[in-house]
This record gives structure tokens, sequence and C-alpha cells, in this order.
């Protein structure tokens, strides 16, 4: 008998398991000598207390509250696990299932359409049975240039699917095939592919000027704002001639919008288009991609299914996540190396223990996890108080049921008008879409709360990260735009830290303890960080300023346990740059984007949802701008900041820089000039003065910025000038209030 391979392998990454579990108790042993030296404190003699009780309390708690940020950290470390596929192992084409990409898009201006249409026409070209695959392009701005530009990509597809597939290129994205200098791995030999590839190219050339044509006739006066808001659900199945090389359909979506209904931002988006698809295609499984994410490996389709096509994954697997690469980060990205780095190590630790998150692109998905699956028996009422009152939409829930989609038939028609019902604002009404089926929209982190109740229903996921990079988005390059990204990736994982859903009390006996202190940590990450980090960036350096030792001696040997810390933190985090192959300065700039994030984006992102709570302020998602400017790529390409931000941002941060640079100075001079008791300043203030010196020389740029530049993008003379009046009131409440 023939034996039969498995599609895939799971492989226990057994010495990082190792080496992080042995460093995980030796600073944990750290971190309790720590406890117990603070809290000594508190049953001293009354009279050999000569330090102030609420500074002591104060740096307590943010070292309690680091502890607590870091033990959280340790789960997705605690089993990682990396996995291996074979799609050449595969059933055979007529055998695979079929799968709805879906790609959303949202704003014109900020998403260039020439970047969206190598999504739309990579996704078309990606390996796989043409019949099989669907692509329902998502048009949230409801932009007429968006509709125009998807036809025009569909006529491009029409002939680089083929020629693709024919000379079997390794890239399904015309952008990246044509752009970059090496040779394409393609089997092409003679000149009958060189004249071919030419005749590409030129007509690629024609597709991104007419593109660029469609956009600027359209947007002469930013008109379109306003439509953006306030339109009609259109739908159209661009394929209209009958064509004689078969290419996956392809279909524009942009539901109804009005400015009086809340429309849930992307949740919203992809809710419209389960219903939509399913109508069309109603394929089991979904490819879920951001409008900027090129699929790069065009066999990344047949990877996924090698999970959901192998008799022994279990029936509960919900999605296979891919990682978000992207194709115009530096080596040494000074702002958001932190997604790139997160992938290379926390994803694995979660693949270890139940399952990665979904991160709202790359990953495949069964539909029946997001709608739930259903006999012929159901009853439909009960049906349709769920799903909403279509009929049509119902049956699609219910097994077997196949769509009978013809092309410019009566019956196709017909499933249209249904469509477009399904994509007005009002027919979620008294459902439990987005409560209880399909993305869910309590947090505008519909992709990490979407994923939890998924967990928590009991289903897994998979993590998968091949050698050859699948997809290619952009990422943020300015210190504005990863700003506002990332008040949004703080606002929605903290709304659902903050509420019934908080995976502490939500999660326990329907999870996995490690899984459910995974999605712990990312909810409370930022909360925790930027409430420490603020204790760090201001109580000892007020106690500094005051005089106040906070830290043991130098001769102490309680002092080692500070030092301890320190360098086993320190030493932990090179070692997971070093190993995953990234460069010290990938280090370094973690470390200081962290502590910028901390008293910006997180304090700001948690006050959204503090507002929020309040009912001050409303939820947003900005989609984030990925439009490129030459000047300011040319600055991030140099490892330069872009301090060009509003002061709000400005602010926090360098109120912190003058803090710190006012107690560091202050306590050199005091140590040089009038220390009095031989060395026995340095040896008190030893512990403070390193830390301010250690914010000080990790923030330099921001010293830099504000003091040493000249150019455009350094921190303006205001918000330098705000800052100065901040870092004075807090020097002088705070010194009044804790010493
Ligand atoms: O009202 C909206 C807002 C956004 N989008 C789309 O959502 C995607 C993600 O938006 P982007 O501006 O690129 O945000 P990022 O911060 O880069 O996105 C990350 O974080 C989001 C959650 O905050 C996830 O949804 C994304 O998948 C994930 O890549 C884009 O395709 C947008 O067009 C919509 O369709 N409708
Ligand atoms: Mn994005």
């Amino acid at each position: 008998m023939e034996k039969s391979f498995p599609l895939h392998e799971c492989h226990v990454n057994k010495v990082t398991i190792i080496i992080n579990r042995t460093h995980a108790i030796l600073h944990s042993i750290a971190i309790l000598l720590l406890i117990h030296y603070r809290l000594s404190f508190f049953f001293q003699h009354p009279q050999n207390i000569t330090i102030p009780t609420l500074p002591w309390l104060l740096i307590f708690v943010s070292e309690l509250i680091l502890s607590f940020a870091w033990f959280l950290q340790q789960a997705c470390r605690w089993r990682q696990v990396y996995r291996t596929v074979f799609p050449e192992r595969l059933p055979a084409d007529d055998k695979l299932p079929a799968i709805d990409v879906f790609i959303c898009t949202a704003d014109p201006n900020k998403e260039p359409s020439v970047e969206v249409m190598n999504t739309v026409i990579s996704a078309m070209a990606l390996d796989y049975p043409p019949e099989k695959l669907h692509v329902y392009i998502s048009d949230d701005a409801g932009s007429d240039a968006t509709l125009r530009c998807t036809k025009e990509a569909w006529n491009f597809a029409k002939y680089w699917v083929p020629f693709r597939r024919k000379y079997g290129l390794g890239t399904a994205c015309p952008d990246v095939y044509f752009s970059s200098s090496e040779n394409d791995n393609g089997d092409y030999k003679g000149s009958e592919f060189k004249a071919e590839r030419k005749k590409m190219e030129e007509k690629y050339e024609v597709l991104k000027q007419r593109l660029r044509k469609i956009v600027e006739g359209q947007f002469p006066t930013n008109v379109a704002i306003n439509n953006t808001r306030d339109h009609p659900s259109v739908i159209e199945v661009i394929n209209k001639e009958e064509d004689e090389v078969k290419i996956p359909q392809l279909i524009y979506v942009s539901r109804e919008k009005r400015p009086s209904h809340n429309h849930n931002f992307k949740a919203g988006a992809l809710n419209v288009l389960l219903r939509v698809s399913a109508m069309i295609s109603n394929s089991p499984y979904i490819l879920a991609l951001d409008c900027d994410m090129y699929c790069n490996d065009p066999t990344s389709a047949r990877k996924a299914m090698c999970f959901y096509c192998d008799s022994q994954t279990p029936s509960s697997l919900a999605f296979v996540q891919f990682p978000q690469t992207f194709r115009n980060i530096s080596q040494d990205d000074i702002y958001d190396n932190q997604v790139r780095f997160a992938f290379k190590v926390h994803w694995y630790g979660f693949d270890g223990v139940g399952g990665p998150i979904i991160t709202g692109s790359n990953f495949c998905i069964k539909r029946e996890a997001l709608l739930g699956s259903f006999n012929k028996e159901q009853d439909y009422m009960a049906l349709k108080s769920l799903f909403g009152p279509s009929n049509d939409f119902i049956k699609t829930l219910v097994e077997d049921y196949k769509p009978c989609f013809i092309k410019d038939g009566e019956s196709s028609r017909m499933s249209l008008e249904n469509a477009n019902i399904l994509a007005s604002c009002s027919y979620e009404n008294q459902t439990v879409w987005g409560s209880k089926v399909g993305f869910l929209y309590f947090s505008v982190s519909e992709d990490y709360f979407t994923g939890l109740n998924l967990h928590r229903k009991g289903w897994k996921s998979v993590y998968l990260n091949p050698e050859r990079l699948q997809f290619l988005g952009t990422s943020t390059t300015n210190f504005n735009d990863s700003l506002i990204q990332w008040t949004r990736w703080t606002s929605g994982p903290v709304t659902v830290a903050l509420s019934r859903f908080c995976p502490l009390i939500y999660g326990p006996l329907k999870m996995s303890l490690v899984q459910l202190l995974c999605y712990s940590e990312l909810a409370f990450m930022p909360l925790l960080n930027c409430l420490s980090l603020w204790g760090f960036a201001v109580i000892p350096q007020l106690c500094l300023f005051n005089g106040i030792p906070l830290y043991p001696k130098v001769s102490d040997p309680n002092f080692n346990i500070f030092s301890i810390i320190l360098v086993s933190s320190i030493s932990k985090s090179l070692y997971e740059v070093v190993t995953t192959g990234e460069q010290i300065k990938v280090w370094r700039n973690e470390w200081r984007i962290w502590m910028m994030r901390s008293v910006t984006s997180y304090t700001y992102g948690c006050l959204d949802v503090i507002l929020n709570k309040l009912g001050m302020k409303e939820a947003t998602f900005l989609p984030t701008n990925k439009v490129t400017d030459d000047e300011q790529v040319k600055l991030y390409e140099m490892g330069v900041f872009d301090f060009r931000t509003a002061t709000m941002f400005l602010a926090p941060l360098v109120t912190v820089i003058l803090i710190n640079i006012a107690a560091f100075v202050g306590a050199v001079v005091k140590a040089l000039v009038v220390d009095d008791d031989g060395d026995q300043y340095w040896e008190k203030m030893f512990g403070q003065m390193f830390l301010s010196f250690f914010i000080l020389i990790s923030n330099f740029a921001v010293i830099e910025g504000m003091i040493i530049r000249r150019d455009k993008a350094k921190i303006p003379l205001s918000s330098t000038l705000w800052s100065v009046v901040f870092s004075m009131l807090i020097l002088l409440i705070g010194s009044v209030i804790l010493c």
C-alpha cells in the first residue's frame, strides 16, 4: 500500500525552550529579591527612615508593573514551535477547496491605486486553479476611480496571469517582478520569453499611466471626501467579456455608507464581503489582505491549504496566519521594527500554545469559523434573527449550498440585486453581525478581538513563516504615522483589557493558561508600559533633583539586584535580536522606540480608551498613509527621525528628556562642586544618575532633534518651549508633593 506523507510538520524549538525557561526562572528570582528589598523598607524602625514614603512607594509600584509586564511576556516564549509545509504533496487541483480573497481599501488619497491594484493583480495571479479563486475588493471610499482602476487591473491581469503561469515566475506581483534587479527563477530561456517579457513590461507601464490618469482626473480638488461617507452600495463583477483565458473572477464591492450610520471600519467592510461573497462564490476558505499586501509567493495559497487538506489537521483549525513583512522597510528601521521583530519571536510562541492571534492581514480562515455551520433541518426563522432577513443568504449557510452564479444571465442579475441589499447600511440592524458572527466590532483591533473569541470557542490556529517572503506590505516610515498607528494599536487592545472581555476574566477554562497570558500580554502591554515608564522617567529624577536616594548605595550588596535585572534584560533582548538574524542596531532601536512610544502613543491610546468609556470620544480607525514622500524616505533611510508631528506627540517626549537633563546635570554639578561628605553622594545617587544617563543616551536622537539639528524635520522650537514649561511645572509641583 502507498504510504501517505504528511502535508505539514511541526517542530519544537528545544534549544530556545531551554534558554527561555532558564532565563525566566533566573530573572524571576532577581525580581523576587527586588520585591523583598523594596518591601523591607516599610518594616524598618520609623526612626531609621530617612527617605519619604511616597516616592519609594511610587517607584516600587512602577517596578511591580514592569515586572508583571515582563511576566506576561514570558508566555509567548514558553513553547516556540515552527512549521514546514509540503505543497507538492497536495491532492490534484480538482480536489482543492475554493478560496475567496478579500482585499480592503478605504482611502484613495492615502492608499495609492497603483499599489492597491498590484495587490489585486497579485492575488489573481496566485498559483491556484483559477475557477476556484475569487478576488473581492472592498472599497470603503466608494470611489468611482477605484472601480475604474479595478477594471484596468482586470484587463492587465488577463495577460499577466497566463504569462506568470506559463513561465512559472516566482512572484505573483508585477511591481515586484519588474522592479527587482535580480533574475526571477522562472523557467525562461530563449528569445521567446524575452520578447514576451518586454511586451508585458510595456503593458505594465501603460497600466500604471492609466491608473495615475484615472486618479488625477478624479480628485482635482479633493471633492471626493464627501462621497466617501455618503454613497449607495455598488457591486460589480468585473469579468464582462467572454474570456478565452481562464483567470480568477474579480468582484468590486463598495458597501452603502451614510453619515448617520456607524460603519464599524474595517470589520464592517469585511462582514459585507462575507455576505456578498456568499452569494457569488461561497468558498469555504477566505484569504484576507490589506490593500498594500502584495502576494509575493504565488504558492502561498497552496501552502495554507497544506493544513486544511491534511487528514492529520484537527477540524478545529480556524486559520493559518502568515507574518506581516514589509517591502519598504530599511535594515535598521527606527520606527517600527517591533512589528517585524514580533513576528520573529512572539508568533512562534503563540503557535506552541494554541495558535497565533489574527493580525488583520495575510491569514487564511475557514468561513465556518466566522459564521458557524448549519444543516438543512435548521429553523430558517431562527437563522434570520441571527444573520438578517435575506433568504438567499441563509441558504448559503446551509451545508452543500452551491451558488448558481452564471455570468450575464438572469440569475446573476438577481443575485447581484440581492447582494446589494446585503451591502446596505441597515442590513445588520437587529442581527448578531459583529457581536457574535463575522468579524467583531467591539474593538478597533478587530483582528485581535475576533481571534480571541475564536480561540475562546475552541478554534485553533497555526503560524506559517516559510523562508520565502509570502506577502509584502508597507510599514510606516515616519514618526507621525507610526505614532498614529500605535495609538490605534493601543486603544484597540486596551479597550478589550478594560472591559468584561479582559482575557484574564473572559479566558480562563476556555483556553490554555499560557495562551490566555499571551492574549493578556497584548491587551495590557501598552497600559503597563506607559504606567511604569512614566514612573521610571520622572520619579527617580525628581528625587535625584532633591537629593533623595531611591536605590541602594553602590557598596550595598542590594545594589547587585538592580544591576543583575538590568543586565539580564539587556542581554536577553540582545540575544533575541542576534539569534533572529538582526543587527545590533535593531536592538538599540527597539529600546529607544519602546521608551518613546510608552510616553506618547501608549499614553494617548490609553487616554482615548478612558475618554471613550466616559463617552467623551468616539473610537476611530485612521488608515495609515501609504504614499511615499521622497524627502521623508531619505531621512528614514539614513535613520534620522522625522519629528514633523503634532506638538501633542512631541511634548511628552521632550518634557521627559528635559526633566532627565535637569536631574542629571544638577546631580553631576552637586557631586563635583558641593559634595561635602566625600564620595558619599556618588555612592548614594549612582543608581538614579545612571538611570537618567541611560535614558538620555538611549534617546540622544531627541536631544539632537531639539538642540543640534537645523533641518526641516527637527523638533520645532515651539514644541521645545512648551516642554520647557511642562518640565518646570513637573519639577516644581513634583518636588513639593514627593519630597
Ligand atoms: O474604515 C476602514 C479603515 C481601514 N480599512 C482597511 O484596513 C486595512 C488596514 O488599514 P491600515 O491603515 O493599513 O492599518 P494598519 O495599522 O497597517 O493595519 C494593521 O492593523 C489593523 C488593526 O488595527 C488591521 O486591521 C490590519 O489588518 C493590520 O495590518 C487597509 O487595507 C484599509 O484600507 C477599511 O477597509 N475600512
Ligand atoms: Mn497597513
